[in-house]
């Protein structure tokens, strides 16, 4: 089979059954870190953790001159004032974490780092404690169960393994060498303790694993078009106004602006595909272009199927002259593209395109009214090419 014959066939048989890999439920590689996040699920995830650490924030927050309390009816005299000023201490340090919590709106690293902030802080505080008054607290409950409760709070929010084993291993740190300073790290006490800190940690990160694969499975049910496995045209739009939204934050900032290039996709006398082959012909067709979409764009490109047979791509930070290529890359994929019909027949079918870029000062809505005006001129220029809109009207050359 000559090349080009048996990448034309690879093609045709490459596509995805969209109810098997993204369906599936989030595997171990998706909740060790984020990186086979998409961006939209850091945004959502990062929502989530912000209202939880607000809340277990608030918690801790009061807790610390709660525990006054317990303090008074538990601590030596003397020792009173200044647990007393270490309390208040802790109580302002987790005031500036709510603070930060509260201004972080989808700022995942921020957000991460107040977390790590606010479980650090009553474990260090603990940590003081038992080398400062070691003898007279390690018999009073009350205190040797911080850590405990600190490694206990780890399993509330949706973080990744790498992000929880990070703040745990920081608090068993620090038990360590709290230990370590009294002298107790080789007693049965010590042991007893880290084996405690070290279960409860596993048990959190096996409840951190459930709680982001759940959250990730939602998301991508949510978000991805049954029949292709590409965004639905929901989340694209709502990922294209964030795009567009920090575009202009830059531009207002006179830093340099990265360009966001649209390209809307139509599949050609789509209607005639379904009525000669079948519906199943059209819907595996629908799937072989997705997979040249997958194929031709980057992995932070957003594509998305946005109607019946019409497809939207977005490529961030991508300079005009590269994003023509890519669609005239696009279209002659689709051109050598085929499915076979029942009856073994070879069934090809073409795409029409229209590119712009987001200009300066115009709303998101313009920007797409124009890439579909200029997808119908493609149209009606003859089908299978495409048509940039950044060219004066009239001169507009049709490439194919
Ligand atoms: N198989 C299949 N067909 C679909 C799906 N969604 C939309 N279609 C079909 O796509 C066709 C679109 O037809 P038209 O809007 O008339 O456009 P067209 O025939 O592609 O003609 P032009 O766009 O003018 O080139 C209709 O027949 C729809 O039924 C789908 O999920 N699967």
């Amino acid at each position: 089979m000559a090349r080009d014959e048996r990448r034309r066939h690879q093609l045709a048989i490459r596509w995805k059954n969209p109810w098997e890999p993204q369906w599936m439920p989030a595997s171990l590689r998706d909740t060790i870190n984020n990186r086979y996040h998409s961006r939209d699920f850091n945004y959502a995830r990062s929502e989530y953790l912000r209202t939880r650490m607000l809340f277990v924030g608030l918690v801790f927050t009061l807790l610390a001159p709660l525990w006054l309390l317990v303090d008074y009816l538990l601590l030596p005299v003397e020792l009173m004032t200044s647990v007393a000023y270490g309390r208040l201490g802790l109580m302002l340090v987790l005031l500036g974490v709510l603070y930060a919590a509260w201004n972080s709106q989808h700022k995942l690293s921020r957000l991460r780092n107040s977390l790590a902030a606010m479980m650090l802080a009553p474990a260090l505080f603990y940590g003081y404690l038992v080398i400062m008054y070691g003898d007279q607290l390690n018999s009073l409950v009350g205190y040797s169960f911080i850590p405990l409760l600190i490694i206990a709070f780890l399993s509330v929010f949706p973080l990744t393994l790498i992000e929880s084993f990070g703040i745990g291993f920081l608090v068993l740190l620090t038990q360590v060498i709290a230990l370590t300073l009294t002298g107790e790290l080789t007693t049965a006490y010590g042991w007893q303790d880290l084996w405690l800190l070290f279960t409860l940690l596993g048990i959190s990160l096996w409840a951190n694993h459930s709680q982001v694969s759940a959250l990730l499975r939602l998301y991508r049910q949510a978000s991805m078009d049954s029949l292709t496995g590409l965004l639905n045209r929901g989340i694209l739009l709502k990922q294209l106004e964030q795009l567009y939204l920090e575009h202009q934050k830059q531009r207002d900032s006179k830093e340099p602006s990265s360009p966001i290039t649209l390209l809307m996709f139509d599949l050609d006398r789509f209607k005639k595909v379904n009525d000669t082959y079948g519906h199943s012909i059209g819907d595996q067709a629908l799937q072989v272009f997705a997979q040249i979409l997958r194929s031709e764009l980057r992995k932070n490109d957003l594509v998305a199927r946005y109607g019946g047979e019409e497809f939207m791509a977005v490529l961030p930070g991508t300079p005009k002259q590269d994003a023509l290529e890519v669609a005239e890359r696009i279209r002659a994929q689709c051109e050598q593209a085929f499915v076979l019909a029942h009856d073994g027949q070879r069934v090809h079918f073409t795409t029409s395109i229209g590119i712009t870029q987001v200009r300066a000062q115009e709303t998101l809505e313009d920007a797409l009214k124009r890439v579909d005006s200029r997808l119908y001129m493609a149209k009606h220029q003859g089908r299978n090419c495409y048509v940039d809109a950044d060219l004066p009207p009239g001169t507009s050359p049709v490439y194919s």
